[in-house]
């Protein structure tokens, strides 16, 4: 049994003293964090503080993005050695905004898995098709091919412990949910192509989120099928109350 990693991506949203606002006031919260995973991605200025916050209980921070390279002349960029040095855990990597908005493309997307694997950080590797292709039925070519540029290369035990999201990119931010059932073949079509490239085992460990218009509504729904392991979640995880409610469901699943 995979446990469940709920993850809120609250994008450019909050101030700093709002951040940790949240954070003070969900870890109050009785979270079981044998039973689920429960990560916090957050705007990297906010990174240092909520670590500590998080300290010792059971919320794990992620950054948003990284630069690939150590370090060098990248101004604005963030490394992943400078996350894994502030007590960052988890890194989104390729969510369909950087790559739509900030010119990341599989290529960018694969060196910077590696990176964080190298920084011991946890990748979470968004893939996820376009209206246009899941109309031209695409959406399984499109994805495998994005899991596959993105973990290519890399060592049986590191794909076990990557997190792949797969967020339909017209489900972001719209209220349209892909069905529980699409959500799930699509999961279980990753999950495939996972052990076509590195074998059963590996296959069956590695976490795939579902991300797009999750709520406290849909999120037991999604959650029920046998592929989908957790919720990558934006809008929804801005209010402690609904987050709160979407790490039951994972802690119950
Ligand atoms: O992009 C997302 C999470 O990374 C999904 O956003 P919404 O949950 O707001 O649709």
């Amino acid at each position: 049994m995979r446990k469940p990693i709920i993850a809120g991506n609250w994008k450019m949203y909050k101030t700093l003293s709002e951040a940790k606002d949240f954070a003070l006031e969900l870890k109050e919260k009785q979270v079981d964090s044998s039973k689920v995973d429960a990560v916090i991605c957050a705007p990297a200025l906010f990174l240092d503080q909520l670590v500590h916050v998080a300290k010792d209980s059971f919320i794990s921070i992620a950054a948003q993005t990284m630069h690939e390279e150590k370090e060098g002349a990248f101004t604005g960029e963030v490394s992943a050695h400078q996350l894994q040095d502030l007590g960052v855990n988890y890194v989104v990597i390729g969510h369909s905004e950087r790559r739509q908005y900030f010119n990341e493309t599989d290529e960018s997307v694969h060196k910077k898995v590696q990176a964080a694997f190298e920084n011991k950080l946890t990748p979470i590797i968004c893939v996820g098709e376009t209206l246009e292709e899941r109309e031209q039925n695409e959406t399984v070519n499109i994805v495998s091919a994005q899991v596959m540029a993105a973990l290519e290369g890399l060592s049986e035990e590191n794909v076990e412990n990557a997190i792949i999201a797969y967020e339909p990119i017209w489900a972001i931010g719209t209220g349209k949910t892909a069905t529980a059932d699409d959500a799930n073949d699509v999961c279980q079509a990753i999950r495939e192509t996972i052990l076509d490239g590195f074998g059963e085992e590996v296959a069956n460990s590695v976490r795939i989120q579902y991300g797009g218009s999750v709520k406290p509504e849909n999120i037991e729904e999604l959650l029920s099928n046998e592929h989908i392991d957790g919720a990558l979640v934006g809008g929804a995880s801005l209010q402690v109350d609904s987050f709160f409610k979407l790490l039951e469901a994972g802690q119950n699943a």
